[in-house]
């Protein structure tokens, strides 16, 4: 496949489209709760193949909401989010295929690529893992575990969790994907291991057109691997633009530059509060039952977590904390 350093045109298919999207998690009913605001809105985005996507925003701004309706595990109006031209809820082939791979925090893993999960803390041998996936070209198995230079004699409830990230991205990265997305998955790496991932991942967008999501908030070795930055608030989109464009418009490191936008938002929540809190209204935007709500929220009932339409965990929640609504790198992981 042709390279793409990340400029496009419109003869080229869109491989990631999201339109007017809008979600709102809903309450355990399954349903949205009446009255609640949408936590995401405002938000489109195209991606071309070839396209390495940094998706930054401050905890919580709904990164991981993103990524888990892209990867088909929130249900949405399949208009709003295509993925290689299809809807990633409706068309589970996507996943089951290895077109379509999620890759986030959870130590779980889809081993079979079939719809199930097995937790990868298990005592199993890296090798056993590894292996046991069926129809996995043996060149590229080879080269992902030299990339994550994994022992394979490993057993994963012995390993650190280093080690076992590096066991469940190798098998996250078997299939030669189309579409990856990345939920900061690399925070438990060290340097070398962090370093050497990057760049068979720019490898697979150059020489395999591949398209790839990656949510992070650790910009060491990323000042020139995205080709595109997009910039999350509140749930809504921001700014999206090519990485040429943001180093065109900021002198400053990437790095600072995000910092610089995140900060203007936190000072503009601040005033923002200041002046509710003048104007005699509740200082904070209410939440309940998993969605923003209008509404009192002193009458807030317990607030309830819920993982979405789709089967999957519940988010744990922090003892003795029930009533909070935690974003995913807020929760303790399992
Ligand atoms: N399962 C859920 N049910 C209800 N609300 C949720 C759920 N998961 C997240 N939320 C809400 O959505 C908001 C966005 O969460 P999300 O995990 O998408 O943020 P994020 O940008 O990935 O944050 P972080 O950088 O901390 O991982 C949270 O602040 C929370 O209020």
């Amino acid at each position: 496949m042709a390279v793409n350093s990340g400029t496009h045109s419109d003869s080229k298919q869109a491989i990631v489209v999201i339109k007017d999207l809008i979600f709102t998690y809903p309450g355990i009913d399954g349903h949205p709760p009446p009255a609640s605001a949408p936590l995401i809105q405002d938000f489109s985005l195209t991606l071309f193949s070839g396209h390495r996507c940094l998706l930054v925003g401050s905890n919580g701004a709904g990164k991981t909401t993103i990524l888990k309706i892209l990867g088909g595990k929130h249900l949405v109006e399949p208009h709003m989010v295509r993925v290689l031209g299809r809807s990633a809820f409706h068309d589970t082939t996507l996943v089951s295929s290895g077109d379509l791979c999620y890759l986030g925090g959870e130590w779980r893993r889809d081993v079979a690529f079939a719809g199930f999960e097995v937790p990868i803390q298990m005592d199993v041998s890296a090798e056993k893992m590894i292996f046991g996936v069926a129809g996995i070209d043996p060149q590229r198995r080879a080269e992902l575990i030299k990339v994550l230079d994994i022992d394979l004699s490993w057993r994963l409830h012995k390993v650190s969790d280093g080690q076992r990230r590096r066991v469940q991205i190798c098998m996250g990265l078997l299939k030669p994907f189309k579409v990856l997305l990345l939920d900061e998955i690399t925070v438990d790496l060290d340097v070398l291991a962090r370093a050497d991932l990057l760049r068979f991942l720019r490898k697979e967008c150059e020489e395999r057109g591949a398209t790839i999501i990656y949510a992070t908030h650790i910009f060491d070795g990323l000042e020139d691997w995205p080709t595109n930055i997009v910039y999350i608030a509140h749930g809504k989109l921001q700014l999206s633009m090519p990485m040429d464009k943001v180093k065109e418009i900021s002198k400053l490191s990437l790095m600072r530059t995000v910092e610089s936008w995140l900060r203007k938002e936190r000072d503009e929540d601040r005033n923002k509060r200041e002046e509710r809190k003048a104007a005699g209204l509740p200082e904070f935007e209410k939440q309940v039952d998993g969605s923003r709500v209008t509404g009192d929220p002193a009458r807030a009932a317990v607030r309830v977590i819920n993982n979405g339409w789709a089967a999957g965990r519940l988010n744990s929640t922090v003892a003795g904390e029930e009533n909070f609504l935690l974003s995913s790198n807020r929760v303790l992981r399992q």
